[in-house]
């Protein structure tokens, strides 16, 4: 109403830093932006403005800032921005996450919620988990026989691997099966790529340019994805005939666009984007975090022997820890809650879009702006946490702060429409590892390193993870 009275008032836009002519503020980000932004939030406020090349942005930093974009105005900012890689890598933007907000992207999103990641779903890779975690412990217990250094990050990150592969394709996948790179490294180097920023992204009609080489590397990897999931489709499609204990991903979306039944167009292609964006957006935001939490419990030995005396009374050392003892490890849930407060795999989200001009706090928004919540700076929020650098799950005791999008301080999965639809298979992932890997083994830094002395460094990208891999030494500590 105000606008319609006055409409020579000029809107407000939060404040900002001060931009360069034509690049914006791109000069300020640098390896790790959320960091860089967390500090220029702390300057300008919690809900700042900057521009990216020719694309508004608007940076959020605060629980109240987040709950007005990720809830209070959830529609508006249910898009994503435009983003280069997407249309090579999600088969022309037919994948989940950088699909921008529409019929199509609504339909895609249902169908993943209740045909794949349902909690019905998930449970019935129950075994599946178990067999393969049995795996990891049977090679830890060998490595802790020889006294072995073992790479925990190449561990943890191998096994939710096959994990993921098994409940989307059925099978596990050896290095050699992507590219003569290796399947890991092809991935590895997709999530890169897919994170970077991407000068097409932010100055438009530039990307034929290709000036940075980027449209020829995904052109590549594209390329060498295409070829893995067709070979994949038509293994799956001749091999209809054999039956099987459980369906995985392929055989449920192969079923569904066979019976014509979905009500949008939903070919080979569809089915492609969905499942390397599945592969992709499952495999290594479990290991992250789990990793994380690794690094918080080897550097903090009472946390960890905390949560082993919680494991011995719960589970007892005759016998491994199921999926059934977890909802009773309530110290396990305190460490996962303080590990994602503290290492968020996405500490930007993935960026959201404004669908429409908007007044966020009195600022006006402008339609089109790159939005991004900075959970990192929320989960350092002095006013918010107190001590914010402490590693403390103490801090849950008594308090009914959830991690599942409701309450806007803690918000490692995101909230509203676009949070995560693979919340309950994450979670699930990152305490049944976490609390094995803590209940069968006690743990030591090699080289007499100090657990003061880890190097947290992180390293930023679509999930960010540790910057240097976690090397440590088990000892087995079971009784059987
Ligand atoms: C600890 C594990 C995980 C964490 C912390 C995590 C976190 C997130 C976050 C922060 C977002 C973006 C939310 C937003 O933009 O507002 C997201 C989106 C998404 N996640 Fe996860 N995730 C995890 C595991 C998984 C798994 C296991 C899957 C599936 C296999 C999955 C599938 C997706 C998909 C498809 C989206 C895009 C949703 C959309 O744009 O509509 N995630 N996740």
């Amino acid at each position: 109403l105000q606008e319609l009275l006055s409409p020579t008032k000029k809107k407000r836009l939060p404040p900002g830093p001060r931009g360069l002519p034509i690049l914006g503020h791109f000069h300020l980000l640098g390896k790790n932006p959320h960091q860089d932004l967390y500090h220029l939030a702390r300057k300008h406020g919690p809900i700042m403005s900057l521009r990216l090349g020719f694309v508004p942005a608007v940076v959020v930093s605060s629980p109240a800032g987040a709950e007005l974009v990720l809830k209070t105005h959830d529609l508006v900012f249910a898009s994503r921005p435009p983003h280069e890689a997407a249309k090579y890598i999600g088969y022309e933007q037919r994948d989940l996450v950088f699909l921008p907000y529409g019929p199509y992207w609504r339909n895609m999103r249902k169908l993943c919620t209740l045909e794949l990641l349902s909690n019905l779903r998930i449970d019935q890779f129950r075994a599946m988990r178990k067999a393969e975690l049995s795996l990891l412990v049977s090679s830890l217990k060998q490595a802790s026989e020889l006294g072995e250094i073992v790479d925990l990050s190449a561990r943890v990150s191998g096994l939710s691997g096959d994990m993921i592969c098994l409940m989307i394709f059925g099978r596990k996948y050896a290095d050699r099966d992507l590219d003569e790179k290796g399947f890991k490294a092809v991935i590895s180097e997709t999530v890169a790529i897919a994170a970077k920023f991407n000068l097409a992204d932010y100055f438009p009609g530039i990307g034929v340019l290709d000036l940075q080489g980027m449209n020829r590397n995904m052109k590549r990897l594209s390329k060498i994805f295409d070829g893995f999931l067709e070979k994949i489709i038509d293994d799956h499609v001749q091999n209809k005939q054999e039956k099987k204990e459980t369906e995985d991903f392929v055989d449920i979306m192969m079923a569904i666009m066979e019976s014509g039944e979905a009500e949008f167009e939903f070919d080979r292609r569809n089915v492609k984007a969905v499942l390397l964006d599945l592969l992709i957006a499952g495999m290594d935001t479990s290991a992250a975090a789990t990793e994380w939490a690794f690094s918080e419990l080897i550097r903090h030995p009472q946390v960890m022997k905390k949560l082993q005396n919680e494991l011995e009374t719960v589970v007892g050392l005759e016998q491994m820890v199921e999926e059934s003892h977890l909802d009773r490890l309530e110290y396990l849930d305190f460490v996962v809650k303080e590990t994602l407060r503290l290492h968020p795999v996405a500490p930007l989200l993935v960026p959201h879009e404004s669908m429409q001009d908007c007044v966020i706090d009195g600022f006006h928004i402008p339609k089109g702006s790159r939005t991004m919540v900075n959970i990192w700076a929320i989960g350092r929020d002095p006013n918010v946490w107190p001590d914010p650098e402490a590693f403390k799950p103490e801090r849950f005791i008594g308090s009914n702060i959830d991690i599942r999008g409701r309450d806007f301080r803690l918000i490692p999965f995101g909230s509203g429409r676009r949070g995560c639809p693979g919340l309950q298979l994450g979670l699930t992932m990152v305490r049944l590892l976490v609390a094995q890997l803590v209940h069968c083994f006690d743990w030591e830094l090699p080289n007499c390193m100090l657990p003061s002395d880890l190097d947290m460094s992180e390293h930023f990208g679509l999930v960010t993870s540790r910057a240097k891999h976690l090397m440590a030494i088990p000892r087995y500590r079971l009784h059987k």
